[in-house]
């Protein structure tokens, strides 16, 4: 049980976040047939590709500011429950115009919901926004460029999600720099379904202070000597890895391996419901499986708030509750 070990978590993606009974009444309100995407409790996948199909399914279901206001407070609620204090969310604008909302409501939706979560649950939010690899470049850069406005108070971060395996990090250069100019924090999916060129290829054109996953770096150990001594925090989520087949099974993880190398790593579980996990999981599966302790797991969300895209007040509060 680790209810009592508070945490921390940076690296959850708001549309992958969505239960499927959610999803399921979301169908049903806007009348779409999800029978193929959702089995009983679980969605309906096979591969990477298709994870991300249904991923880009169920988050086309979502519409209004409201209905990301409901997703956000349920998300962060849930969380809560299991001992979170802090949560960074992933956000995509991309996502949100191809269900036909306008950016700044989404935005606008989501912070409500992060208001609502901290009035009633005491947590604390920040909305990371990301743009998509497989989608294209040049949204990336409208993404950027409206990331760099400060739509909402909320927002203080940029990153990238999507398919690592398609085209490099060079093609995302330009974004990127709009969004660190403009002083957001700097974070990018690399190392995950793509190997250690991938992590070099991301922190040669991003200059990223965390990456998300970075787990197959494990594969080079110049590139986990890097790590540790440029202090790159890693945003692992092990459930999410061992559900996609990165890896044949939680004692095949390179988080200890990781850990042990002095990479500052956190723990996550980037889209819960669709790899059947919760951030309570996670940390349960390292104590279990990985063997931390109650004061391992808590030094993990000390990384996490040590990294966190928040100001430093935020962060000096947060930090006092540990
Ligand atoms: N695990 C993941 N990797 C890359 N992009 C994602 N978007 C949502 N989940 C993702
Ligand atoms: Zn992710």
């Amino acid at each position: 049980m680790t209810r009592h070990i508070p945490k921390a978590e940076i690296h959850c993606h708001i549309e992958g976040a969505a239960p499927t009974a959610l999803v399921r009444s979301q169908a049903q309100k806007y009348g779409v047939d999800m029978d193929h995407l959702i089995d009983g409790d679980r969605y309906v996948w096979k591969d990477f590709t298709s994870f991300l199909s249904a991923y880009d399914a169920a988050a086309a279901l979502f519409r209004t500011e409201e209905d990301y206001a409901l997703l956000a407070q349920s998300y962060l609620t849930s969380i809560a429950e299991e001992g979170a204090i802090y949560s960074e969310v992933f956000i995509s604008p991309d996502h949100a115009r191809r269900a036909g909302l306008d950016p700044q409501a989404y935005v606008d939706g989501l912070g409500e919901g992060m208001r609502r979560a901290r009035a009633s649950h005491g947590i604390e939010g920040r909305l990371i926004i990301t743009c998509v690899r497989h989608f294209d470049a040049d949204a990336a850069i409208d993404v950027a460029r409206f990331a760099a406005s400060r739509p909402h108070p909320l927002v203080t971060g940029f990153g990238m999600g999507g398919d690592e395996r398609m085209g490099s990090h060079a093609d995302f250069a330009r974004a990127f720099d709009i969004a660190r100019d403009a002083g957001l924090g700097i974070t990018t999916h690399a190392g995950e379904v793509a190997g250690p060129d991938s992590v070099r290829d991301a922190l040669q054109h991003v200059r990223p202070t965390r990456l998300g996953h970075g787990v197959r770096a494990i594969e080079d150990p110049s590139l986990v000597e890097h790590l540790a001594e440029e202090g790159i925090v890693l945003e692992i989520c092990p459930g999410s890895n061992v559900s996609l087949s990165l890896f044949a099974g939680f004692e095949d993880h390179p988080f200890p391996a990781l850990r042990e190398a002095g990479i500052r790593v956190t723990l996550n579980s980037d889209d819960p419901p669709f790899f059947a996990t919760s951030l309570g999981r996670e940390y349960a599966l390292a104590q279990n499986a990985f063997g931390l302790s109650d004061d391992d797991l808590v030094a993990t969300t000390r990384t996490a708030l040590e990294a966190a895209f928040v100001d430093e007040e935020t962060r000096a509060a947060l930090l006092a509750k540990l």
